[in-house]
């Protein structure tokens, strides 16, 4: 791989892989300030709203329900042996209406009735499975108990009932009252939480049963078959609040709980970590095409650069700095170039061999300045003259060779004629000469092997034979 592109290359991988590195840095660090914010603040923040929402559902009807197995009238009522069940229809559907609650009910505990707000639904049994809630609620040491059951009233619609024991003063058991709230609506709200929030929600039984979540889950589930979560469900189970994470399907989640003391519930609020990539995704993938913006933009600028000073050196090692003609390495390399073309084509290259007459006559009489400006202007008027495939040199002091090509000794002799001819008569160097400068040129044709040190042999000999002749003239080699 040449210089220049072993540079370019090392180059576009320093600036990417800066940039990669820094995107990379800043983008870890965004990140977990992110996850600290999530944790630290948004998911309490929407634990305690989402509190203040349950305490509005279910808190409320919670309250009626203890306001209802509390009250008087249904202790007379069931102690007085249950006369007229219309009244306590009544009562039933005055509750009902008035908390607009999906169901409303009592259960007597001597006669086993089951009213709600129509009147009687059914007498509960210890046989059958769907009346094991009443059963249950009996013999729990407390007053309450949040259950999700079919509601026989209502087409057997899944209902969160909040049961409440109906006792004495004395604490004799007379039977169950409460509310049913209609769990489609209450999920709805759930999901709601969720579309606001951004996170999922749900309440849990302290014994792990899902009680209320929005519909992300199926209901069947227990905290303990959710997948990911058994690593931390002790600690969630037994902590009244808690901060935790789990991996499911290689997604990590946070988990923030919370205990509600009123409902003995334990609130749930689950983020996952990766919902605050989203965020940063967008900004990582503008650093990185302003990343490859600044590289094709650095690589155009170097590759300027390293161009531009690369024609630089080449002057330099190409050019006679004083005449701005080839030198000798730059001529060498051209002749090497003609040299293949006229191989193939057999036709005449001429090469001539210019040299100044009496050159330190001029230095010495006109200094090496004066020197010097002679011998830009012979280039000069050397180069006006030629046509655009000839190859003009300085081969070294005050001589200078021209290649001709497909060009025979006659026209060469010719064009050497002229060059000489024009010099001789420049005005421009007559009055930097005054004594004039004139010029020998020795001029030898090569067709069937392209030597150039056997060519420039030639045509010194021919140039030194025409400096024998009294200079100023052309001479051909044989
Ligand atoms: N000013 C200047 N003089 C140079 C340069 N290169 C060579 N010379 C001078 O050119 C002169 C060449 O002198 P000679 O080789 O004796 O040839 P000449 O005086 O031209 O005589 P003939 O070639 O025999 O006609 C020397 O004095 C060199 O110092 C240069 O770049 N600048």
């Amino acid at each position: 791989m040449k210089f220049k592109q072993r540079m370019l290359v090392v180059v576009s991988l320093l600036i990417i892989v800066g940039f990669t590195l820094t995107a990379s840095v800043s983008f870890y660090l965004s990140r977990q300030a992110a996850l600290d914010s999530l944790v630290e603040h948004e998911m309490p923040l929407t634990s305690d709203n989402i509190y203040a929402e349950v305490q509005r559902d279910l808190i409320k009807p919670r309250t009626v329900s203890s306001f209802m197995g509390n009250d008087t009238f249904l202790e007379d009522w069931i102690l007085g042996g249950e006369q007229d069940p219309t009244s306590v229809t009544r009562y039933l559907n005055e509750i009902k209406q008035k908390y607009g609650a999906f169901t409303a009910f009592m259960v007597s505990d001597l006669t086993r009735n089951y009213y709600h707000a129509e009147g009687l639904l059914k007498q509960v049994s210890e046989s059958d499975s769907r009346d094991d809630w009443y059963f249950h609620l009996r013999q729990i040491p407390g007053d309450s108990e949040l259950n999700l059951d079919p509601d026989l009233a209502n087409g057997d619609e899944l209902t969160i009932f909040i049961n409440f024991k109906i006792h004495t003063s004395d604490g004799t058991f007379l039977g169950a009252t409460g509310l049913g709230l209609n769990l489609a609506s209450i999920t709805q709200t759930f999901s709601d939480y969720r579309e606001r929030y951004g996170n999922n929600v749900y309440l849990v039984t302290p014994t792990g049963n899902l009680l209320l979540h929005d519909r992300s889950v199926p209901f069947s589930e227990t905290l303990f078959q959710k997948i990911g979560i058994q690593s931390v469900v002790d600690q969630v189970l037994s902590q009244p609040e808690g901060r935790f994470s789990y991996v499911k399907d290689g997604t990590t989640y946070l988990l923030n709980t919370r205990h509600i003391e009123e409902l003995n519930l334990i609130l749930c609020v689950e983020a996952e970590e990766g919902q605050v990539d989203d965020a940063l995704f967008p900004p990582l993938f503008i650093t990185l095409f302003v990343c490859f913006i600044v590289t094709g933009v650095v690589l155009i600028l170097l590759l300027k650069a390293i161009n531009h000073y690369q024609q630089e050196l080449e002057g330099v090692a190409w050019q006679d700095p004083l005449t701005g003609l080839l030198n000798r390495r730059a001529f060498t390399e051209r002749y090497e170039r003609i040299k293949s073309s006229h191989l193939r084509s057999g036709k005449p290259l001429a090469l001539l061999m210019i040299d100044v007459d009496h050159f330190k006559a001029v230095n010495d009489h006109g200094g090496h300045a004066l020197g010097d400006k002679v011998l830009q202007t012979i280039a000069q008027l050397l180069n006006r003259n030629q046509r655009p495939a000839d190859c003009l040199g300085r081969w070294g002091g005050e001589e200078f060779i021209l290649l001709l090509p497909e060009t025979d000794l006659e026209q060469a002799r010719v064009i050497a004629e002229r060059v000489r001819l024009n010099l001789e008569t420049d005005g421009l160097l007559a009055t930097l000469c005054p004594q004039g400068v004139t010029l020998s040129i020795g001029v030898a044709v090569e067709q069937d092997v392209f030597d150039l040190d056997a060519h420039v042999l030639a045509a010194d000999t021919a140039l030194y034979q025409a400096k024998q002749d009294g200079r100023n003239c052309v001479r051909t080699a044989e």
